[in-house]
């Protein structure tokens, strides 16, 4: 393997971890705006009596999911892992208000 100096190794670890801290708050930026979106659908269920989960429709997003992480090139499997975390907290918070417009 080609040997780099460990200034170059600095220089070189300093732009990628730039790009990560970007990439990072891209990603805290995307989901604060998938949670207020979820959010308004869960009070919309909610205020309709709808259940709070609908695992057909978690269905079609985990499988476009690991379709789209496929072709780009990212594990399907761990991206099935990150949207189910995600939704497990979603419908969390949609039990939630359902309980809220109970009371
Ligand atoms: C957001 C919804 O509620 C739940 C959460 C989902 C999600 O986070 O993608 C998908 C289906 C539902 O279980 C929805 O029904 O669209």
């Amino acid at each position: 393997m080609e040997h780099v100096s460990a200034d170059d190794a600095r220089a070189e670890l300093h732009r990628l971890r730039s790009s990560i801290d970007n990439l990072d708050a891209a990603l805290v930026h995307l989901l604060a705006e998938r949670f207020k979106c979820t959010e308004t659908v869960g009070r919309l269920k909610a205020r309709a009596g709808m259940p709070p989960a609908d695992p057909a429709r978690e269905a079609v997003q985990i499988a476009r999911l690991r379709s789209m992480a496929e072709s780009s090139g990212l594990d399907p499997h761990f991206a099935e892992k990150i949207l189910n975390v995600i939704i497990a907290e979603v419908i969390r918070n949609h039990e939630q208000f359902a309980e809220e417009s109970d009371d």
